[in-house]
């Protein structure tokens, strides 16, 4: 079930260029937050802009009631949202959507973001980590500078390998450039990923061609995000018929050999 709430804003720093890190004190969405999900956030207090922006969540402390975002800057929305001050209130709605489904614990697992993609990941890192999972971390980024929890990765006992596109940090290439190099995902039980949609098709892909099952974290422009409107349809395709599915309602997070890739 999902709620809608004035939250506290706790902090907000940038992390990277143009990224940002945001806590709030929204206890009940941390509650019931599981890796994966959403919120909808108001940006601001006036109609403009009129829309809510999908965040993904990023972490949670539960036992704190906190929940944290991570965001680039991409137009208005993101800038105001960026600009909030300790003690402002923004206006949540969520967790909104499906999440990763868990393996079993003590499965081996392979995570594969690209850039901004790391936002949600982290928070299915810290709970594959409390089931005690072994994680391989593929983690991409278009210059060191604008590589992404490498450290919350690390600290969650994760084996991070980067991979940048200007080879300033790690393998000098793309995520699943990287992945064909180090195939321990070839094992695993299950592949997440986050990313830009051209990474996600190759390594669905890649995924495909080794048998090796795998999920991917979808973004689309949306206007409701609880499953009215239909402006975030994306095409499904389940044993040979082809649909339209939902992001905000029936995913984020669809079987990455479900997902006609275009
Ligand atoms: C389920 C979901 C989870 C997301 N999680 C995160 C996250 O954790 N961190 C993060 O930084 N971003 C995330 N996004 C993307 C984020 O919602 C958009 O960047 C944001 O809505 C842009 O709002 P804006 O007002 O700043 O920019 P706008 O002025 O609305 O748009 C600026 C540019 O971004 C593009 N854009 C806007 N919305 C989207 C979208 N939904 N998908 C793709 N491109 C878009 C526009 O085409 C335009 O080029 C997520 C999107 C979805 C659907
Ligand atoms: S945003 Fe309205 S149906 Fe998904």
């Amino acid at each position: 079930m999902s709620k809608v709430m004035d939250a506290r804003v706790l902090a907000v720093y940038p992390v990277a260029p143009e990224t940002f890190y945001m806590e709030l004190e929204a206890p009940d969405i941390a509650r019931l937050a599981v890796p994966g999900q959403f919120v909808h956030i108001r940006c601001s207090d006036s109609k403009d802009p009129l829309l809510r922006r999908p965040l993904s969540i990023h972490m949670v402390s539960r036992p704190k009631g906190v929940l944290a975002l991570l965001f680039r800057v991409a137009g208005a929305g993101t800038a105001l949202l960026a600009q909030k001050q300790p003690g402002e209130r923004v206006n949540l709605m969520g967790p909104l959507g499906r999440g990763f489904s868990m393996p079993l614990p003590g499965s081996r697992v392979a995570v594969a973001a690209g850039g901004i993609g790391a936002a949600p990941l982290v928070f299915l890192v810290q709970e594959l980590a409390h089931m005690k999972c072994q994680v391989t971390l593929y983690l991409g980024a278009r210059d060191k500078k604008s590589l992404l929890c490498d450290g919350q990765f690390e600290q969650m006992e994760a084996e991070v390998v980067v991979a940048t596109d200007d080879g300033s940090f790690g393998f000098k290439g793309t995520v699943p450039e990287l992945m064909q190099k180090h195939p321990d995902w070839r094992r695993t039980a299950m592949t997440y990923m986050c990313g830009p949609k051209g990474m996600m098709k190759e390594i669905a892909a890649l995924l495909q061609e080794a048998d090796v099952p795998g999920e991917a974290s979808l973004e689309e422009h949306m206007g409701c995000g609880v499953g009215a409107c239909l402006s975030c349809a994306v095409k499904i395709s389940h044993h040979g018929e082809t649909t339209h599915k939902r992001v905000c309602a029936d995913g984020p997070v669809f079987p990455s050999w479900q997902v006609v890739w275009e």
